[in-house]
């Protein structure tokens, strides 16, 4: 365990023991209106965590369903026995609240409701609910946290809480202090206007993620196409050879070294573009277009996406020594010449291999540095300083790697490796020219400055 962890540890411990020991935003009872699937699961939850509870419902007699020792009353009745109400119902429901504005005045109610689909109204659930009692003091909370994960205790993946609220910072409290003794993570949004983002949240589907897995898989595609063109339609139209068996391993194992390149390149490309558009407004405080915004946002997906190519990549290399195309080639090979040992040849080969070994081993170091358990252990300086300087090394060793390995056949006219220059070529030129532009840079500004 390293120093950080134990002393977070300790401040987490002692956290622990402020909230247990006094803690003052422990409401004796809760109230919950609804006996759905979440109200029930919340109340067992709040149950188990030593809150009494009670339930507002429609219906006065429990069902089996009810977790015992949780009495069901009417709304009303329900909402006089406490000062937080937590509404598990749907917003399509909610209008016979208006009927109890009286009841719930200076009370605070707690929204956890979700829609259906993203922006299904105009304004947030939260706010609906604010405007049909305005009496109330209205917190987004719960909406999160699903009722399979309350009920069966696996709250690992979605400990976090997303809150908001007007601007009742005791109200919001109150409900953080019951966030944490259910064991979760609050984590405070602000004011209600964000409650919109929050009951979006859950209805998102890896909206990072989206952009470079079309990408990837465009790519891959086109370049499957034109691999599959140059390399075994040619070779059967003109050469009438039939090496279809290709389509299985050599070109995959093409595809996923261009697409790792290129999509390498592209996550330091929207840099570049950003430090020319600075230097041509000749300001760094202006905003950038939403394209190259959205295209900045996704670059740690792009980056993990090209290390997984690169993985499969390393994979489809490992097999090689093993495939009967490539002993028989090598067979016919050692037969067909008695072969002296060509030492320029040793050392290319050996250093092309050295290149994109080194270059993936700093590649991983990229994707492992960008976790999030890992890039909160190191500072501001010293994640830029792997993410930027050793994220350029790692283009321009791969890039060298794959120029090898080419340039091996390079001069022979009936070769088939080099293909797609543009590819090599794009991944070398972006960190040459964001070389030139910092350069460029330091020297305006400390000839402005
Ligand atoms: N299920 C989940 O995992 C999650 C649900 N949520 C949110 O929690 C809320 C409840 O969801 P869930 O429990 O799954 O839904 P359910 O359909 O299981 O329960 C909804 C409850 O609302 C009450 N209700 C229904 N119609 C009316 C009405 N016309 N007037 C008054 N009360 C009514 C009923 O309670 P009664 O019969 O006691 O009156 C009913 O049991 C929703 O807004 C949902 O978006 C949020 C996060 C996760
Ligand atoms: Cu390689």
């Amino acid at each position: 365990m390293t120093l950080t962890d134990s002393s977070k540890m300790e401040k987490n411990s002692s956290n622990m023991i402020h909230l247990t020991a006094d803690s003052p935003s422990k409401p004796e009872t809760v109230c919950i209106f609804g006996t759905g699937d979440f109200g029930r699961s919340l109340g067992q939850k709040m149950l188990q965590c030593g809150y009494s509870t009670v339930f507002g419902s429609r219906k006065s007699q429990t069902s089996s369903l009810i977790p015992k020792g949780i009495e069901v009353l009417s709304h009303a009745e329900a909402a006089k026995k406490s000062n937080i109400i937590i509404v598990a119902i749907q917003r399509e429901h909610y209008n016979f609240l208006s009927e109890l504005t009286e009841v719930l005045h200076g009370k605070v109610l707690v929204d956890v409701s979700n829609n259906l689909k993203i922006n299904q109204y105009p304004e947030s659930n939260a706010e609906y609910l604010a405007q049909l009692v305005p009496g109330a003091k209205v917190v987004k909370a719960f909406n999160t946290v699903s009722a399979w994960a309350l009920q069966s205790g696996t709250l690992d993946a979605s400990r976090q809480v997303k809150l908001s609220n007007m601007n009742d910072s005791k109200a919001k409290e109150m409900v953080m202090g019951i966030v944490r003794t259910l064991g979760l993570t609050p984590l405070d949004q602000g004011s209600l206007l964000a409650a919109k983002e929050i009951e979006n949240y859950p209805l998102q589907l890896f909206p990072m993620w989206k952009f470079p897995i079309y990408l990837s898989l465009g790519l891959s595609a086109f370049l499957f196409f034109y691999c599959l063109i140059r390399e075994v339609i040619y070779n059967y139209v003109y050469e009438n050879k039939n090496v279809s068996f290709f389509i299985v391993i050599s070109i995959p194992n093409r595809i996923c070294p261009v697409v790792a390149l290129i999509l390498l390149a592209l996550v330091y490309l929207p840099g570049v573009i950003a430090a020319i558009i600075q230097l041509h407004r000749g300001t760094k405080y202006s905003r950038f277009p939403d394209w190259l915004d959205k295209w900045m946002l996704c670059r740690k997906q792009l980056g993990l996406v090209a290390l997984a190519y690169a993985f499969l990549h390393v994979l489809y290399t490992l097999v090689i020594p093993i495939r009967y195309y490539v002993r028989w080639k090598l067979n016919s090979y050692v037969i067909s010449q008695v072969d002296q040992f060509i030492h320029s040849t040793g050392w290319h080969s050996d250093s092309y291999l050295a290149l994109g070994i080194l270059g993936f081993f700093l590649f991983i170091l990229l994707g492992i540095t960008s976790l999030p358990s890992v890039s909160n252990n190191v500072n501001w300086r010293e994640f830029r300083f792997v993410q930027s300087k050793l994220g350029y090394l790692t283009l321009i060793l791969c890039t060298a790697h794959t120029l090898g390995y080419g340039g091996k056949r390079f001069l022979s006219p009936s070769s088939y490796r080099w293909y797609l220059p543009e590819a090599y070529v794009l991944s070398l030129i972006v960190p040459c020219i964001k070389y030139q532009i910092l350069h460029l840079c330091r020297g305006l500004y400390s000839i402005t400055s």
